[in-house]
C-alpha cells in the first residue's frame, strides 16, 4: 500500500424501488430499467496496510459466507469472494502489487437481492482507489466493476439512479434521501439467474423513473415461485400503517417497506418480530 493510515469504507444494501424486466439478450442477460437506492447501513470494507496478503470476514453473516463453501461450491471460496476478485482486477488494471489486509464485515444476508456481494466489490474498489490516489469516476474502475456484476457500477458510485441496459448505463436521480425504510428477509437464500431464469418473457412496459411507486418488481413472481415465502413478508409489509412502499428488492428474497415517519418504521419492525421472529430486520434510511 502507498498509505499508511486504515481505510472504513461503508458497502451499503442496495435497493431496486422498483425493476422492470424489458427483454432477454442473446448474451443471456436480461435488459432492466430499475431505480437504485441506498441505505444508510449494510457492509463495512476495513483497508490497512500489511507485510503479507490477508482476508477475513466477521460479523452476523460471515458464517454464511465460509461455513457454506462445503454445500454451495467454489463461489464460497475466499477466492471467489467478490472482494478478492475486486482487489485482483484492480491489482491487474493500475499494476498495484503491494500487500493489504482486508475485513469484510458481512451485516446483510447472503444472496438475498440488497446486493451484498456487489457493494463489498464496490466498497473494495473505492477503498483501494482512495489508498493508490485514483479518482473514483476513473473509467478503468468503472470497467472494473462492470466486469464484476451488473450491480456492481451502481454500488460503485452509491447514489439514486435509474439504470437500464444490464443495469449499469446509470443516470443519478436527486430523490428520496433520509426516506425511513425497513428492510425484512425471511432467511431464504436466492440464485439471482435462477430468478431471471423464470421471467416469463413478458414485456409489461417502461419505467417512469419519477414515479417508482407506479412501477413494479417484474422478478417477484419468478422469485416467488422459489421462495414463497416472499409473499408473505410483501403482505405483511404492506399491512402496516404508514408505509408508503413495500416491495421485493433485485431477486429476492428481501422485501423493504419506505415510511414517511421512522415511529412508523419501527412500529413496523415491531410488528414484524411479533409476527415472524425469525425473519431478520434492518431498521434504517435511505441514504
Ligand atoms: C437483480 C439485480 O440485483 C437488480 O439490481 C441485478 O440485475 C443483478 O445484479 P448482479 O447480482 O450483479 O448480477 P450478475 O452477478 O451480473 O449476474 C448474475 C446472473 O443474473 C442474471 N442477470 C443479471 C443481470 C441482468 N441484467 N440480467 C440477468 O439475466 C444472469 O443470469 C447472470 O448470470
Ligand atoms: N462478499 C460477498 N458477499 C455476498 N456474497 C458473495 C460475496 N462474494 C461472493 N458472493 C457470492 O455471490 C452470491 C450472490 O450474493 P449477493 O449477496 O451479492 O446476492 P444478492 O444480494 O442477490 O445480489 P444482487 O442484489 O446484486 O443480485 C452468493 O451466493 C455468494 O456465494
Amino acid at each position: 500500500m502507498t498509505h499508511e493510515t486504515v481505510i472504513v469504507e461503508p458497502a451499503p444494501a442496495k435497493l431496486n424501488l422498483a425493476l422492470h424486466v424489458r427483454r432477454r439478450r442473446a448474451d443471456g442477460y436480461h435488459d432492466i430499467e430499475t431505480l437504485f437506492a441506498f441505505c444508510r447501513d449494510g457492509d463495512v470494507i476495513t483497508l490497512a496496510p500489511s507485510r503479507k496478503d490477508e482476508f477475513r470476514i466477521i460479523g452476523p453473516f460471515a458464517a454464511a459466507l465460509t461455513a457454506s463453501a462445503a454445500n454451495e461450491g467454489p463461489s464460497s471460496a475466499p477466492a471467489d469472494n467478490l472482494v478478492i476478485r475486486a482487489l485482483e482486477a484492480f491489482r491487474q488494471r493500475f499494476a498495484v502489487d503491494a500487500r493489504c489486509e482486508i475485513t469484510l464485515e458481512k451485516n446483510l444476508p447472503v444472496a438475498s437481492g440488497i446486493g451484498g456481494g456487489s457493494a463489498d466489490a464496490a466498497a473494495t474498489l473505492r477503498a483501494l482507489a482512495r489508498a493508490h490516489g485514483i479518482a473514483l469516476d476513473d473509467p478503468g474502475l468503472i470497467e472494473i466493476a462492470a466486469g464484476l456484476g451488473a450491480d456492481v457500477p451502481a454500488c460503485l458510485a452509491g447514489r439514486t439512479a435509474f439504470g437500464t441496459g444490464k443495469g449499469d448505463a446509470l443516470v443519478p436521480v436527486a430523490q428520496w434521501q433520509g426516506t425511513p425504510v425497513l428492510l425484512v428477509n425471511p432467511r431464504v437464500g436466492v440464485s439471482t439467474a435462477a430468478v431471471f431464469g423464470g421471467w416469463d418473457g413478458v414485456d409489461r412496459g417502461a419505467l417512469d423513473p419519477a414515479d417508482p411507486r407506479g412501477g413494479r418488481n417484474d422478478l417477484e413472481h419468478p422469485a416467488r415461485l422459489v421462495a414463497p415465502v416472499i409473499a408473505d413478508v410483501v403482505a405483511l409489509l404492506q399491512a402496516q400503517p404508514g408505509v408508503t412502499l413495500a416491495r421485493m428488492s433485485g431477486s429476492g428474497a428481501t422485501c423493504f417497506a419506505l415510511f414517511e415517519r421512522v415511529d412508523d418504521r419501527d412500529r413496523a419492525s415491531a410488528a414484524v418480530s411479533a409476527a415472524a421472529p425469525e425473519w431478520w430486520q434492518l431498521a434504517t434510511a435511505l441514504a
